[in-house]
């Protein structure tokens, strides 16, 4: 049993990012390294694929990581989600399992799970307090991944009953940022609508077509601020519960759409493709726990679409596809 006592990790140990090269990863890392973390560990997944279990525990007894962050996973927007729905499952389950029972047998003491606001009931109540988990049924078009994170977070939990392990799980809401994919099927609405927009404004298209009807409302939170968090957690909180990552102010798609438009300097109309879906109609996080615990987001979403912009323009040749 390791017990947890609120304070500074030490920055000369071993701190593993599973996924350090994702839009979540690569912020954590960026975050942690400025913190003065000196032992960071990472591979790509061609480097060490986390399904392979085998792998993933020569791994571990080599690194002999003393903190994990998991922000390694099968990870898309809304369409992905419905199309492939037994990758989010097969491979987030795998992922999770695999690197959790390794840090398990080979000591790790704190480690920080990642899930999504996509594991709340559809309907639950809004905004959504960490409670209302398995209050309800799931939305159809991330259900299977849904179900991938919930285990992830009754592993987090059992792993804590069982062994007394103090690790923990937060839950971000939509995220964005640099390192984003920006890719024009896979993608989420912020990123592919900041590739849509400028593709448009550089080609003069009189119209762009969106998906679904605009109506519903998302909340969004930079992955800079997301990193902070979740140091912040690592520092400060031990409980069972996961913890909510949000601003806690949200906006329709429409709106959200009209905000990207004017930061590419597209002045075409906006259309909307109502066969596509709409997934949950609203999902903005109560994030009260983590104010309570001394955390709150910095970064504007206007503030925030703008850099990520400057970010895209910077590197349009090189995202993901
Ligand atoms: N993006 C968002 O809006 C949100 C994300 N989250 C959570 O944050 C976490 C990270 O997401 P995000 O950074 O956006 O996702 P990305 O797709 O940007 O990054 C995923 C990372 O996981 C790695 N990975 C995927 N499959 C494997 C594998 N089989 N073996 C090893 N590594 C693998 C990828 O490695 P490589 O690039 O080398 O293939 C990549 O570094 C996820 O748990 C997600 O649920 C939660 C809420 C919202
Ligand atoms: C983070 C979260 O992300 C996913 O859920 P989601 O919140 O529905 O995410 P999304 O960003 O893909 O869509 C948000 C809204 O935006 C609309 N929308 C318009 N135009 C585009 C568009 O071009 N692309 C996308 N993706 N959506 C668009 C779209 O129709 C929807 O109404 C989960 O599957 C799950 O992975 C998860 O946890």
């Amino acid at each position: 049993m390791t017990a947890f006592t609120p304070g500074r990790l030490d920055r000369s140990s071993p701190f593993y990012v599973a996924g350090h090269g994702g839009l979540v990863g690569s912020a954590l890392w960026r975050k942690l390294t400025a913190e003065g973390f000196t032992k960071m560990v990472g591979r790509t997944s061609k480097e060490l694929d986390l399904r392979n279990r085998a792998a993933v525990f020569a791994f571990f007894e080599r690194e002999r990581p003393r903190y994990v962050a998991l922000a390694a996973a099968k990870v898309g927007g809304i369409l992905a989600n419905k199309t492939y729905p037994v990758d989010f499952l097969s491979d987030n389950v795998q992922i999770q399992v695999n690197v959790m029972d390794a840090a398990h047998r080979y000591g790790v003491e704190r480690l920080l799970f990642l899930g999504s606001s996509c594991i709340y009931p559809k309907l639950a109540p809004q905004p959504l307090k960490e409670e209302y988990l398995l209050t309800g049924p799931l939305e159809e078009t991330n259900e299977a991944y849904a179900i991938a994170k919930i285990s992830g977070i009754m592993q987090v939990q059992a792993v804590r009953q069982q062994y007394g392990l103090p690790w923990i799980s937060a839950m971000p809401t939509n995220l964005y940022g640099p390192g984003d994919n920006f890719s024009a099927q896979g993608s989420h609405v912020l990123p592919a609508l900041i590739r849509r927009f400028d593709e448009a404004r550089i080609r003069e298209e009189a119209s762009v077509t969106n998906w679904g009807t605009g109506a519903p409302r998302r909340e969004f939170l930079h992955v800079d601020d997301l990193a902070d968090a979740c140091l912040h957690l690592l520092e400060n909180y031990d409980g069972p519960e996961h913890v909510n990552v949000g601003v806690g102010e949200d906006l329709t798609i429409k709106e959200l759409a009209g905000l990207v438009a004017a930061t590419v300097g597209y002045k075409g109309a906006i259309e909307w493709d109502a066969t596509k879906p709409d997934g949950t109609p609203r999902k903005l996080m109560d994030v009260r726990k983590l104010e309570s615990l001394g955390w709150t987001a910095r970064i504007s979403l206007k503030e925030g679409i703008e850099s990520t912009y400057a970010w895209f323009e910077d590197n349009r040749n090189g995202v993901r596809d």
